[in-house]
């Protein structure tokens, strides 16, 4: 099987889209819900996971007309190429396969004619046995005390993921610090360092390619740092690190045993389910660490076998490229109510932007319609004192996903009874909003009937704004492996309709370069 290489706005799909378009248009949300079996039909219940999509301006003939789409472009045969380790990163020339890393199956799956499942187990036992030592105390540091503080050195998806993930999964962690270096900005690793004692911190220096200018400066100053108190020999007992690079991990001194594996077919952005996941497992346990890689893995099994009419990924992928494609809508936002996924956006950000944001498409020509969806967002209820104004009345269209919980993990069931109605609210604001009849009536029965004529415009909520219920019973490790597995499969999907390789990131390359002549020179 192969990758079809189809520009999607030449498909029959697209034409019929674009005529439907026209038909549905003027059609709103509102429209929609006076049909009593919306929210049961344009829903989908997977195990703990809830996701409601009926407050969408689309209806069974649009979701029918962009499955249409999904199979004329080869999505399925792009999964299977996908899962089964064919060079889809041809750029590259890589295999795609974080998939691999939380399978569960013993099914082989062959990179350059080997299989790779015995050395990701390898791996695994290898963070098992190392997280176990490190958080037991029975690693120890120089002067012989247990390690305190963790640090990651590391930046992109060296750094994003394992720390959205630490940040996220805070409620199931131990005793031990996490902390994260990424900034070539000084300030960053000196802020880092002081609250640091160099006898109980272990380094974990996470990079693919070990030549990235960060991280590597940040290494530096961190080893020259520890070397003010420790000797050469103590590095073995403070530094590890996770890299394809063995070459370079030798120069900086860094022993054999402390090295763990990254592979060319992982992707930095798609690598927490790997051993740059290292700084997860030390923080919450290899245990809950395998939880997250088993939600995951049940979120792979979903996409890679689930028909597209209730495949939460694609279609969510193909509701996005709807908006994108159709409504010209230029961003997404992403609002978790959850305080502990603060992270996530910014972490969706690469994910996202550094895999679909790109303009020649997979024969090599410039693309001449929209790709690659700029996210943004922040956690909900904060973000409803920031920038949702904009949202509600603005003038951009911009669909959102909101991500909640049913429970809430500390059971301040007070506390995520006006969470979950500050959720539900904005939705409804949102899809519904408010007519000039309802504010007129308001401000009447508030005994502000003067101010209708100079107030009545600015209190009209238009409504007709799209969101995504993206609802988990509770936040655990599983439940989040899912939820990120849900977004890299909506990326791919959108790779694949978009007709972009999804896994190279050559746009970073430039500035890069750039930034280098200018240190020489
Ligand atoms: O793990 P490395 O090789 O240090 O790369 C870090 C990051 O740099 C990039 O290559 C470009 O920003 C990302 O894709 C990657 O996650």
């Amino acid at each position: 099987m192969s990758m079809k290489n189809i520009n999607p706005t030449k498909t029959v799909a697209w034409q019929k889209l674009t005529e439907h378009f026209q038909d549905i248009q003027k059609t709103t949300i509102k429209d929609y819900y006076k049909d009593p079996n919306r929210k049961q039909d344009f829903s989908i219940q997977f195990g703990d996971l809830l996701v409601d999509y009926s407050k969408n301006r689309i209806n069974k003939e649009t979701l029918h007309l962009l499955t249409e789409l999904a199979k004329e472009v080869g999505l399925k045969e792009a999964i299977e190429s996908q899962f089964s380790g064919e060079v889809i990163n041809v750029t590259e020339n890589r295999a795609v396969l974080h998939t691999a890393l939380r399978s569960n199956s013993d099914e082989p799956i062959l990179v350059d004619g080997k299989n790779i499942k015995p050395q990701i187990q390898t791996a695994l036992r290898k963070i098992k046995s190392f997280s176990n030592k490190v958080i037991s105390g029975k690693w120890k540091g120089y002067t012989g005390k247990s390690i305190t503080d963790i640090v990651n050195i590391g930046i992109g998806g060296s750094d994003l993921g394992p720390d959205m993930i630490v940040e996220s999964l805070k409620f199931y962690k131990n005793q031990l610090n996490t902390h994260f270096v990424s900034n070539v900005d000084g300030d960053h690793v000196s802020e880092i360092i002081k609250k640091l004692n160099p006898e109980t911190t272990l380094f974990v220096i996470v990079s693919k390619t070990f030549t990235t200018q960060e991280t590597l400066s940040n290494a530096e100053t961190i080893k020259n740092w520890f070397l003010k108190s420790a000797t050469i020999f103590d590095i073995p007992k403070h530094f590890v690190a996770v890299s394809t690079n063995l070459d370079a991990i030798d120069n900086f001194g860094i022993s054999k045993e402390n090295v763990f594996p990254m592979w060319d077919w992982v992707g930095g952005r798609f690598s927490l389910w790997s051993a740059v996941g290292l700084s997860i497992s030390l923080s919450v346990g290899f245990d809950h660490y395998k939880a997250l890689l088993d939600g995951a893995e049940e979120m792979d099994l979903h996409f890679r076998n689930e028909d597209f009419e209730q495949n939460i990924p694609v279609i969510l992928a193909l509701i996005s490229v709807w908006y994108n494609n159709f409504y010209e809508a230029e961003t997404e936002a992403v609002l978790p109510y959850s305080q502990y996924l603060s992270k996530l956006p910014a972490y969706l950000q690469q994910a996202i932007m550094e895999s679909n944001g790109k303009g020649v498409d997979r024969n090599g020509d410039k693309i001449e319609y929209q790709t690659g969806t700029i996210v943004w967002g922040s956690t909900g209820t904060n973000m409803q004192h920031a920038f949702m104004q904009l949202v509600h009345q603005g003038t951009k269209l911009i669909p959102a996903d909101f991500i909640g919980y049913k429970e809430s993990l500390y059971g301040l069931t007070d506390h995520h009874k006006k969470l979950m109605a500050n959720f539900y609210g904005q939705m409804d604001a949102l899809s519904f909003g408010k007519t000039a009849e309802e504010v007129h009536l308001e401000l009447k029965s508030s005994g502000n009937e003067d101010k209708i004529a100079t107030l009545l415009p600015f209190k009209v909520f238009e409504g007709n704004r799209p969101s995504n219920t993206i609802l988990f019973d509770k936040l655990t490790p599983k439940s989040l492996g899912k939820l990120v597995a849900l977004y890299e499969h909506k990326i791919f999907t959108q790779g694949i309709l978009w007709n972009i390789y999804s896994y190279d990131q050559f746009g970073v390359e430039l500035g890069k370069e750039l930034a280098n002549k200018l240190l020489k020179s």
